[in-house]
């Protein structure tokens, strides 16, 4: 079998003393394969830069293992484990122009001039920063450091690519066109890359898996579709998607032929026992406390569904997000035109058993995605 392009193994960091100090990051155990574009999500100090700081030799590792194609590479300094970092501080060369900052591990690597001058142009068209290559970093602006930083990492040829909040200084429009032309550029190559983001359309956009971190520890590793239709805990399910997915607390019970969910203030939903699995009805069965969680995509309003009062009603343009009072908590919907209802006004919500996800009120583990067990 062919080795992982990089490949972390019971993976631990400890600021301060180890098993006493700030433990960031918790036996992280992973692999990327050769042209592999993963994104590290998570929300701030779940640990990601840590991960991307460990595998580029800018801070040690408590306990575990890291290798770059194959090899240990977590006792090696930063220049000698073949890894090309873009930095979230930028960290340009203060003394060199935009253009010698970009080539400068190019001229080290004894490339021809006419090959380095050919690979920053191209990089530098690429980012849109052709215009800054004679200035010093200290008169361009944030955003514009932030892409030669870009730039530098990405034309230095390496065996992994680690990119830390590549676009964070961006204005949005740039950011999406550049994720396009980076991705590509990225692909076109075989590179291998990790970045780092809190950004999930950023994830979306430009990775193939995705590592969604929490509290440290890795919470899920898939492509952006498993993710979001078979999330593997509550937190997953809740932190990636936009709005966030509803979740409220529930009883489940089995009983006439029917699958009884029964959610705070009275709110029941009911469902044929035939339209679940019967795995998930021996599952539920088992577990009767559980959380369910529909995403607002999913919610629709019905004449026959619970009734709840409309707490909000916004128009975004392309889109309406409609909240309401529902279940002693709120639960918000997403359509595709402007809904003609008011604050107050009561509505049926109908939510299909095919777009439940259900999780184990005790570990928030999934259980059920649709009618199938996760
Ligand atoms: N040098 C340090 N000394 C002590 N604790 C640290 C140090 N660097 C990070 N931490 C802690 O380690 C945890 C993980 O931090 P890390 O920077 O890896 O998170 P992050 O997910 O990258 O966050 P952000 O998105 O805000 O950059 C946090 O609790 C943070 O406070």
């Amino acid at each position: 079998m062919k080795a992982a392009q990089l490949a972390l193994s019971g993976v631990d960091k400890f600021y301060g003393p180890v098993d006493r100090g700030v433990h960031a990051v918790k036996s992280l155990t992973m692999q990327l394969d050769e042209g592999e574009i993963v994104a590290l999500l998570g929300s701030s100090g779940c640990g990601k830069t840590s991960t991307l700081r460990m595998i580029a030799g800018f801070e040690a590792v408590s306990r575990g293992t890291i290798s770059v194609a194959g090899k240990p590479v977590h006792e090696l300094p930063p220049v000698r484990r073949n890894v090309a970092m873009a930095f979230e501080g930028y960290s340009l060369y203060p003394p060199l122009t935009v253009r010698e900052n970009i080539a400068f591990a190019l001229k080290a690597a004894r490339l021809s001039q006419a090959e380095v001058d050919a690979k920053v142009n191209e990089i530098a068209k690429l980012l849109e920063i052709e215009d800054i290559l004679q200035r010093y970093p200290s008169s361009i602006s944030g955003g514009q450091q932030q892409r030669a930083s870009l730039g530098r990492a990405l034309v230095r040829s390496a065996s992994l690519h680690l990119l830390d909040e590549p676009m964070g200084q961006l204005e949005p429009q740039l950011r999406a066109v550049l994720r396009g032309r980076i991705k590509h550029f990225i692909k076109e190559r075989g590179l291998t890359a990790i970045l780092v983001t809190h950004d999930q359309t950023e994830a979306n956009a430009l990775a193939d898996r995705i590592a969604v971190m929490e509290g440290g520890v890795l919470q899920q590793f898939d492509t952006p579709t498993v993710i979001k239709e078979k999330p593997a805990n509550l937190f997953t399910g809740t932190f990636v998607g936009e709005p966030p997915m509803n979740v409220f607390a529930a009883d489940a019970t089995l009983e006439g032929g029917r699958v009884r969910l029964d959610l705070p203030q009275g709110v029941s939903l009911t469902y044929p026992e035939s339209e679940f699995a019967p795995q998930v009805r021996d599952r539920l069965r088992a577990l009767r406390q559980v959380v369910i969680g529909v995403r607002p995509y999913a919610v629709r309003r019905t004449t026959d569904g619970v009734a709840a009062s409309v707490a909000t009603n916004q128009w975004l343009g392309d889109q309406t997000h409609i909240a309401a009072d529902f279940a002693g908590g709120t639960i918000v919907l997403v359509e595709h035109d402007r809904a003609r209802v008011g604050i107050g006004d009561t509505i049926g919500i109908g939510i299909q058993p095919r777009h439940l996800h259900i999780f184990d009120a005790a570990t928030g583990e999934a259980v059920v995605h649709g009618m199938e067990l996760a």
